[in-house]
């Protein structure tokens, strides 16, 4: 099958845009032919009238619930969703029920993703048998199944002895550990971050130090061991700071960042409405403008959403209660692309780079790049296009989102993976 995407507009190499025909064969990229040239004629035809193309977004780090939380996400909708959003690639997180900690689970997850045929979705498996950080999961059957890293997202790893074994035989399986960095004791029933919010409505705060203390020893476990060592939604300046210093050294480290860290402080949270509580928490002005530096200068690799859908009556619980977390697919990169590329602040191609080529690059994956022989993952967006953000018509199950009628530009219209269209604005 060829399809031909005719009057793209595409990112060259030195980040301009250019007008492009894009020839897709047997699933890959075969030909990118220059706009002022006839397009070829064959196969399905599409215009793109001048759209940006652009390589299909990259999601490392999101919450498909399935095993066991079917009512907040499956992985059908959750892939649904996310080509809605423009991503081709996802991996999805172990804090399901069961926790994945085998091999048949983390086939379970494989098989439905195949099932839904849509995005591409790479499996994490618990660091800890139910990622309750008593033992470790059998690392080597579970890469072996399939996974492509470790992770107890959802909890941070409380003993140092433990990260450190964890890490000690992912470096030996050439696999990287993925973390969640909260220590627990500094916690304690806590809802929203430390700070004016907080102190407002007599809530306990989340401190800076939860996260940073986490982040500075797996650094020093990381060196020690000499793991890939990821770490998972930052959101302080303090680990900013570490994983800039600790990247300085040599050590091998990478970092991802969420949208809502980039674009919203605790200042901004309207009142005590779960769809603005997730974890880590909104933080403070400095750390979201620490969260942008870094971001900018490539100390936080990649930018991801940590999609975390949850049921209406669970958020309905209030602060307090409600679950942690919030959606992220289908609101990414209008978010970005409206805060800081339609703004000026950031160009496209820094954007673009942080949601595909950068993740691709840090986790092995071939994908990500539009060059000749790439798997043909796309995702063509209409930067003129402006509606607000309506939670009801989300492909996702969940609608637990804090950025309901924002009005942004820069929405997905098409998606293909693999050559093959898996989600179209038109139907
Ligand atoms: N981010 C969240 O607020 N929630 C995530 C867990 C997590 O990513 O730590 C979830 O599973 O709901
Ligand atoms: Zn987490
Ligand atoms: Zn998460």
């Amino acid at each position: 099958m060829t399809v031909i995407i005719r009057n793209a507009s595409v990112l060259n190499k030195e980040g301009l845009l250019e007008r492009k025909h894009i020839v897709l064969e047997e699933g890959v990229i075969s030909a990118l032919i220059d706009g002022n040239e006839a397009a070829p004629e064959a196969g399905e035809i599409i215009d793109a009238e001048g759209k940006l193309l652009i390589p299909g977004l990259i999601d490392m780090h999101v919450h498909l619930r399935e095993p066991g939380f079917e009512h907040k996400e499956t992985v059908e909708t959750g892939s649904r969703s996310a080509a809605k959003g423009g991503f081709t690639t996802i991996a999805c997180m172990p804090n399901t029920r069961p926790v994945t900690d085998t091999p048949e689970i983390v086939q379970f997850v494989k098989d439905k993703a195949r099932e839904a045929g849509l995005v591409k979705v790479l499996p994490y498996a618990a660091i800890t048998k139910n990622e309750l950080g008593r033992e470790l999961t059998d690392f080597a059957a579970l890469k072996e199944a399939g996974a492509i890293g470790y992770t107890d997202d959802g909890v941070g790893v409380q003993s140092a002895q433990m990260m450190k074994d964890a890490m000690n035989i992912a470096a030996a399986l050439d696999m990287p550990v993925i973390a969640h960095c909260e220590d627990n004791s500094l916690v304690e029933g806590c809802c929203v971050a430390e700070g004016e919010f907080a102190r407002k409505h007599g809530l306990k705060g989340i401190p800076n130090e939860s996260e940073a203390i986490h982040v500075g020893r797996d650094i020093l476990l990381a060196e020690a061991t000499g793991v890939h060592y990821h770490v998972c939604h930052v959101s302080t300046e303090q680990s900013v700071r570490l994983i800039r210093q600790a990247k300085e050294i040599g050590i091998k480290v990478t970092a991802e960042v969420c949208p809502h860290h980039l674009l919203l402080s605790e200042e901004e949270i309207p009142g005590l409405d779960a769809n603005w509580k997730m974890n880590p928490p909104l933080r403070s002005r400095r750390d979201v403008e620490a969260c942008i530096e870094g971001l900018l200068d490539g100390t936080l690799d990649m930018i991801v959403t940590d999609h975390a859908p949850h049921s209406e009556e669970e958020k309905a619980k209030g602060m307090q209660l409600a679950p942690f977390g919030i959606v992220g697919f289908e609101t990414a990169f209008p978010l970005l692309y409206t805060a800081f590329v339609a703004t000026g602040k950031w160009d496209l191609s820094l954007l673009v780079q942080r949601m595909t080529a950068d993740p691709a690059r840090v986790f092995r994956l071939n994908t990500g790049v539009m060059d000749i022989g790439a798997p043909a993952d796309l995702t063509l967006i209409d930067l003129e296009q402006e509606k607000e953000v309506d939670p009801g018509s989300f492909a996702s199950k969940g609608r637990n989102t804090p950025f309901g009628g924002w009005k942004l530009k820069g929405w997905p219209v098409m998606t293909w993976v693999d050559g093959k269209t898996v989600w179209t604005e038109k139907n």
